[in-house]
């Protein structure tokens, strides 16, 4: 897979030579290839913003200068995301359809966003995406970008050590919330670890884990629970 991203501040990426992408890009397993907005700026200030039509507070980014790098960047089969405040949300599920694609072009918008026309434009040549990572409010897209990228580079074959890990995780392939995780010592400041944990006992061990799944999910995501109509689960056994 190709990763593409394109921002003002492309050092803001830099995190993403670390860890499991950074192994990931090694290993050949990911091409993420960084671009600054900048160098397809045509001016001696290498200008990328400008003043809103309509006034209004802020700045605006220039339709012509992203032009010019998307039309360098894209290719005929690539996805383009946009983050924005104003686009749908990013999930699990999101992030599993885009780590089955060839190329994702990721345009990182600054100040009040980007010239609306840049979406408009490349939505006649292709699939672009507006995505928004929650409804909260950030200073631009680099870390939508930092976030999307670690999520879909984590699934693509090869990259986690253990695929499993990924089927129990929150939000993975059974939708809950995952279990509470222990290691040594088994007891610590007091605290112990839950007996069944210790028991070697594998069919409760992850009767428990499912159940705490379930606890864990009602207690703080009952939309999830909402949602999931195909998981069957007694309210008794959770007394919520
Ligand atoms: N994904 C995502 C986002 C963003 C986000 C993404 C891109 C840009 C480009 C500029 N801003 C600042 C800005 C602030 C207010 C209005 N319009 C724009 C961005 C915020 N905010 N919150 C999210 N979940």
């Amino acid at each position: 897979m190709r990763i593409d991203v394109v921002s003002i501040f492309p050092e803001y990426l830099a995190p993403l030579e670390l860890s499991l992408v950074g192994k990931a890009r090694t290993a050949g397993l990911l091409d993420l290839r960084v671009h600054d907005l900048r160098a397809w700026t045509d001016d001696r200030h290498r200008t990328v913003d400008d003043t809103p039509f309509g006034g209004g507070a802020g700045m605006v980014m220039r339709p012509d200068v992203w032009g010019r790098a998307l039309d360098d960047v894209l290719t005929p089969d690539a996805h383009l995301l946009v983050p924005s405040p104003a686009g749908t949300p990013f999930t699990q599920r999101t992030a599993e359809a885009w780590a089955t694609e060839q190329h994702l072009v990721v345009a990182c918008g600054r100040y009040e966003g980007i010239d609306a026309r840049v979406v408009e434009h490349y939505a006649t040549r292709g699939r672009v995406t507006e995505v928004s990572l929650g409804d909260y409010v950030l200073n631009g897209g680099e870390v939508a970008a930092l976030v999307v990228v670690e999520a879909v580079a984590r699934l693509l074959p090869g990259v986690v050590g253990n695929p499993e890990s990924l089927v129990e995780e929150s939000h993975g392939a059974a939708g809950l919330l995952e279990y509470p995780v222990y290691t040594k010592p088994p007891s610590w400041q007091g605290h112990d670890v839950p007996d069944v944990l210790l028991s070697g006992h594998h069919a409760r061990i992850a009767r428990w884990r499912r159940d705490e799944a379930l606890r864990r999910t009602a207690a703080r995501r009952p939309d999830i629970l909402v949602a999931l109509d195909a998981v069957r689960w007694d309210r008794h056994d959770l007394e919520v």
